[in-house]
């Protein structure tokens, strides 16, 4: 038997139920009538369950419903209440038996159990051939005995219909009729209906006018003794993972679309940064090409002011006065050629045909081509080669560093053997300075503050220059072209998920109507968001692996090292599932009756 006493509803301003009683038989079929938006849905709302916002009472065999806590009424929805929705709120993307088993899966009895008395269902309500198909292939008639199924499945003493028959031709509603006034015989089922004609079904008609129930006298004196209390049992625990899993596989679509788009744009930024690796890598080609890219060479005389300046800046190293030298003889094999007079000449602007300059520490030597053919006729050939400097008393066994271009007889060496031959020109004329600058970075600068005062050095500052420039364009036209790709793939996924989750509201409605409660709902689109999250991942490292692949064989000099590969995949799936969270946030917490009416 259920009580309904001094029950009222407002909707803001409007009241919906004022004041209304009325009690109900626990067997029977009754048919609620009125008009449209006299508050027919509210009313078998609250009765299910779905709605606990209003005042008075509902006793439902002798249990107050209106008392229960949100647990508590999932337990009375799920063990007591089978609703047929007024457009069905059937899955699509499930079969007709999923469907149906869905309302079974909080239920204690065995899978098999289960399927044997869905199959069943099915059969008696002629849908045995429908079971595997898809929900959005059936006609509207089958969809409403699948939903009728659905809501019988687990035997509820209570059926609520809200306009069972809206959508159905007259044979099609007869046919409905005839089975919920079958089974009605031993439960109660309330049919809200608009049509006269369907009311000849039912044993009692209530009527809604003005915010009142108004109905000819029920027979409730037969159920006294129903109202002993509702067994309300513990919740049993769903598999929310399993339910994320089966949602995902049927949103896999627009799931594969959101996680592309964030993979891309996560791996536009991450391009983007390894612009940096680039430039470290042709910096490191450019230092392996011109070994002598850091050096700088002052010409002319100096009465220790240059050479002070030089000195006491941080950024420079190994300053030393360079002079012309006379009689310089090396010897290779068996020939021998003396050079009368060598002045020093700048290192870094050299251009070398063949190898490199002349590295300190390593006793090298760098030949012009005229010089060297007089040692061999293949210059190449002599890379590598060792050959005899002698300069006055000193004596040095040095090897072929590289040629370099030069139309006149003269060599490098390295500033180390170098500063050796002027060990004892202190207070000579100088022909030049030499120094070092620590930095590739600082080179441009530094070669800045000569100039500025009025210093005019000869070093790789303008090649330096040009290469920074050109990194830093592009870097900043790589990062500008990455952020938008980013902003665009996140707008575009978070659209994507805001869009998916929205249209899900029947959904999760429809699961808490069923019985599941929040805490199981919301772990299952947490697992859903988990498992986006993961693909989202996988996803952006097949990409960074294809685009690696795709750089390698047309040789571009894109370079992602394992560690930006690996940030790259966890910030998709954090961001994923931050999306996600602000995606189903409110979704989460919607209540189910204005889930289902969304
Ligand atoms: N969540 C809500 N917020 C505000 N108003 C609501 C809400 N739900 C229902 N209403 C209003 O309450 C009134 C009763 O709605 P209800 O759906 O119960 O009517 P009904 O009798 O079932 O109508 P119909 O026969 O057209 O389905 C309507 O005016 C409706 O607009």
């Amino acid at each position: 038997m259920i009580q309904i006493n001094n029950l009222s509803k407002r909707y803001d301003h409007s009241i919906i139920l004022d004041n209304t009683s009325i009690t109900l038989p626990s067997k029977g079929l009754i048919c609620l009538l009125g008009a449209s938006g006299s508050g027919k849905s509210t009313l078998l709302n609250m009765i299910a369950g779905f709605d606990s916002q209003y005042s008075g009472d509902i006793t439902v065999w002798g249990t107050s419903i209106s008392k229960l806590n949100a647990d508590e009424l999932c337990s009375y929805r799920r063990d007591h209440i089978g609703f047929i929705f007024q457009n069905y709120h059937l899955l699509s993307g499930y079969t007709v038996l999923e469907n149906i088993l869905l309302a079974c899966e909080l239920n204690p009895s065995s899978e098999e159990e289960n399927e044997k008395n869905a199959k069943e269902l099915l059969n008696k309500l002629g849908l045995s051939q429908k079971k595997d198909a898809k929900i959005e292939n059936l006609s509207g008639g089958q969809k409403q005995r699948a939903a009728i199924a659905r809501a019988l499945i687990r035997n509820p003493h209570i059926v609520l219909a809200d306009e069972p028959t809206g959508a159905l031709d007259r044979s099609n509603s007869n046919d409905i009729m005839e089975l919920l006034k079958g089974i009605s015989k031993d439960r109660l089922v309330i049919v809200i209906t608009h049509d006269q004609k369907i009311c000849s079904f039912a044993d009692n008609v209530i009527h809604i006018e003005n915010g009142k129930m108004i109905a000819n006298a029920l027979d409730t004196q037969t159920d006294r003794t129903d109202n002993n209390g509702l067994s309300l049992n513990k919740a049993v625990k769903g598999s929310a993972f399993k339910r994320g899993l089966k949602n995902f596989n049927v949103h896999l679509t627009r799931y594969i679309a959101v996680s592309l788009a964030i993979s891309i744009g996560i791996l536009a930024f991450m391009l983007s940064l390894s612009s940096g690796n680039m430039m470290e890598k042709s910096i490191s080609d450019f230092k392996d090409k011109n070994t002598a890219f850091n050096n700088g060479y002052i010409k002319g005389e100096d009465d220790g002011t240059v050479y002070e300046l030089l000195n006491s800046d941080k950024r420079i190293k190994n300053v030393y006065y360079q002079y012309k030298i006379t009689d310089v003889t090396l010897r290779l094999g068996n020939k021998t050629e003396v050079i009368a007079e060598k002045y020093p000449l700048p290192k870094a602007t050299e251009n070398m045909s063949y190898g490199v300059m002349p590295k300190a520490g390593e006793q090298e030597i760098a030949l012009s081509p005229s010089l060297a053919k007089k040692f061999g006729n293949d210059i190449r050939n002599l890379l590598g080669k060792e050959l005899t400097l002698k300069y006055g008393e000193k004596k040095y066994t040095l090897t072929i560093s590289g040629i370099y271009n030069a139309g006149y007889d003269d060599f490098f060496v390295s500033s180390d053997i170098e500063q050796d031959f002027y060990k004892d020109r202190d207070g000579d004329k100088c022909y030049s300075i030499s120094y070092d600058v620590k930095d590739f970075g600082d080179i441009v600068s530094v070669s800045q503050m000569l100039a500025d005062n009025k210093i005019d050095s000869k070093t790789s500052a303008k090649e330096v220059g040009a290469l920074q420039s050109t990194f830093n364009s592009l870097s900043r036209l790589f990062l500008i072209v990455s952020i938008l790709i980013l902003a665009i793939g996140l707008f575009i996924s978070t659209v994507l998920l805001i869009k998916l989750q929205n249209s899900r509201y029947k959904e999760i409605g429809l699961l808490s109507a069923l019985g599941f409660n929040k805490g199981t709902i919301g772990k299952m689109i947490v697992s859903e968001n988990l498992l986006l999250s993961a693909m989202s991942a996988i996803f952006n490292a097949v990409l960074v692996g294809c685009t690696y692949f795709i750089s390698r064989v047309v040789h571009l000099e894109i370079l992602i090292t394992p560690l930006q590969m690996l940030l790259s995949m966890f910030s998709t799936g954090v961001v994923v599932i931050l999306i996600s969270i602000i995606a189903s946030y409110k979704l989460i917490r919607t209540e189910p009756a204005v889930a289902l009416r969304k």
